[in-house]
C-alpha cells in the first residue's frame, strides 16, 4: 500500500499478519513495516522492510522513483529493518547513510566492502535538492531519526511507533485508541532506552513537526502534540493511581488473595487491573506497568520457586528497565516452605522499587475468610501510601 504523505514524499507499507511472536510479544494483530521515499534531485528510501518484501518494494520503487534511489538510511540494529539492504545497494547502487555504530551493525550484518557510506553525527544535514535531511542520534543509541526541514516531516524508526494493521493511515483515522498500541509498543520495545528518548526528545520540542513517520503502524498528524507528552511521561516516569495485579495460580489460593488485595486498593480509589498470567500475555501486562504506581505479583511457591510464569513476567520486566518510581508488594500462598514472595520482593529491590510487605499477604494453603478480609483491609491501607515521600 502507497500513501502520497506530500507530492513527493510517499508512505510505502508492507503488512505482515503472520509475525506471532517478537521476544515475548504477541503480535497477534499483525504488524505494518513502512519505507518512505523522498523524491528531490536525489531520491531517499529511508527504513527499507524485510526481504520477504522486496520484490513489492521494488514495484512501488520502479512505479514512483524509477529505482533511482541515491541514498538508503535504514535503521541498522535489527535484520527486520535491513534485511533487503544488500539487494537493494547491489540494484541501485545508492549510498548508505548511517552513523558511526550504524556501520558497525551493517559491517557486522553484511558484505558491506563494496558499499560507499556516508557517515553522520547528531544534527549533520545533507541536501538532497531542495529538501535538506538533518539527522538525530546519540551516540549510545540505535536509531537515526531523519528531519525533513522544508516539509516538517519526521522520519522516526521505532520511536512512535506501533505494531499494528489498519487501513486508516493517520493518527484521528483510527481515533484515541492508538495511544494504547503506541504505549504496548514503548512499554515492550523503547523502554530500556528511556533516558536516550528523553534526550532526543528535547531535540524534536524544537522542532516544528506537520507528520511523524515511524517504521511500524500509523502516521502522526493531527495527534503530534498527544504522543510526544505521552512520550515525555513515559520515559520520565511520570504514574497514574493504578495498581496492576499479575499472578498465577494453580489451585486459586493466591487468586483469592490477589481479588482480596484489589477490592481493597480499589475501595482506597486506586484504579485496579487484574492479569491473571495464564490468560494475560507479557506485552499487555508491561504495558499496564508502565504507568502504573503499583506493581503487585503474586506466586504459589513451586518447586522452591516462583511458578514458571511469573518467573518469565519477572526475566522480562527486569531487561525493560521500568522507572524506579513505584511501589512492589508480593504475594502468594505455599505448602510447606515459603519462598516465591520472598524472590518477587527481591526483585523489587533489585528495580529500585520501594518495597511494602505484609505477613498477611502470604498465606500457607487457601487464606480463610478471616484472612481475605485482613488482606482487603491491608489493599485499603495500601491505597493511602504516597509514593514521592518515600523517593
Ligand atoms: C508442583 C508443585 C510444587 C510445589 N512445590 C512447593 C514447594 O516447593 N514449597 C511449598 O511450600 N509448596 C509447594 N507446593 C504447594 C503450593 O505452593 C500450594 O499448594 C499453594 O497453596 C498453591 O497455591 P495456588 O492455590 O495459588 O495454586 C507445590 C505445589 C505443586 C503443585
Amino acid at each position: 500500500m502507497v500513501l502520497k504523505i506530500k507530492d513527493d514524499i510517499y508512505c510505502m507499507s508492507f503488512i505482515e499478519w503472520e509475525v506471532k511472536e517478537y521476544m515475548s510479544l504477541d503480535i497477534n494483530k499483525g504488524t505494518t513495516y513502512n519505507s518512505y521515499l523522498i523524491l528531490d534531485k536525489e531520491n531517499v528510501l529511508i527504513d527499507p522492510p524485510r526481504i520477504k518484501h522486496l520484490d513489492e518494494l521494488k514495484l512501488y520503487l520502479k512505479d514512483i522513483a524509477d529505482l533511482k534511489i541515491d541514498y538508503i538510511i535504514p535503521n541498522p540494529s535489527g535484520l527486520d529493518h535491513n534485511e533487503c539492504l544488500e539487494k537493494l545497494v547491489e540494484i541501485t547502487g545508492a549510498k548508505v547513510v548511517t552513523t558511526k555504530i550504524g556501520k558497525y551493525c551493517l559491517d557486522t550484518q553484511f558484505d558491506t566492502k563494496d558499499w560507499e557510506f556516508i557517515i553522520i553525527n547528531n544534527g549533520d544535514e545533507i541536501t538532497i535538492g531542495n529538501k535538506t535531511l538533518r539527522f538525530i542520534t546519540d551516540d549510545k543509541f540505535r536509531y537515526l531519526l531523519t528531519y525533513c526541514v522544508e516539509n516538517k516531516i519526521l522520519f522516526s524508526n521505532e520511536l512512535f511507533g506501533q505494531h499494528t494493521v489498519y487501513k486508516e493511515k493517520v493518527d484521528l483515522e483510527v481515533g484515541h485508541k492508538i495511544m494504547l498500541e503506541a504505549k504496548e509498543f514503548f512499554a515492550n520495545i523503547l523502554l530500556p532506552n528511556k533516558d536516550n528518548i528523553l534526550k532526543m526528545l528535547k531535540i524534536l520540542k524544537d522542532l516544528n513537526l506537520e507528520y511523524i513517520c515511524p517504521s511500524h503502524g500509523i502516521i502522526w498528524h493531527k495527534m503530534i502534540d498527544e504522543i510526544l507528552l505521552k512520550y515525555r511521561n513515559w520515559s520520565s516516569g511520570v504514574y497514574k493511581n493504578t495498581a496492576v495485579i499479575a499472578y498465577a495460580t494453580i489451585y486459586y489460593s493466591t487468586e483469592k488473595i490477589a481479588r482480596a488485595l484489589g477490592e481493597g486498593l480499589a475501595e482506597g480509589g486506586v484504579n485496579v487491573t487484574y492479569h491473571r498470567l495464564d490468560a494475560s500475555t507479557l506485552n499487555i501486562v508491561v504495558r499496564d506497568i508502565l504507568d502504573a504506581k503499583y506493581v503487585i505479583i503474586g506466586s504459589p511457591t513451586i518447586n522452591t520457586n516462583v511458578h514458571p510464569k511469573v518467573g518469565m513476567l519477572l526475566t522480562y520486566i527486569e531487561g525493560l528497565k521500568p522507572y524506579n518510581k513505584k511501589i512492589g508488594v508480593a504475594f502468594g500462598s505455599y505448602g510447606w516452605e515459603e519462598y516465591a514472595t520472598k524472590k518477587i520482593n527481591e526483585f523489587f529491590e533489585k528495580l529500585g522499587f520501594k518495597v511494602i510487605s505484609g505477613k498477611i499477604l502470604t498465606r500457607r494453603f487457601a487464606p480463610g475468610e478471616n484472612d481475605l478480609r485482613k488482606i482487603k483491609e491491608f489493599g485499603k491501607k495500601l491505597a493511602k501510601i504516597k509514593l514521592d515521600k518515600f523517593l
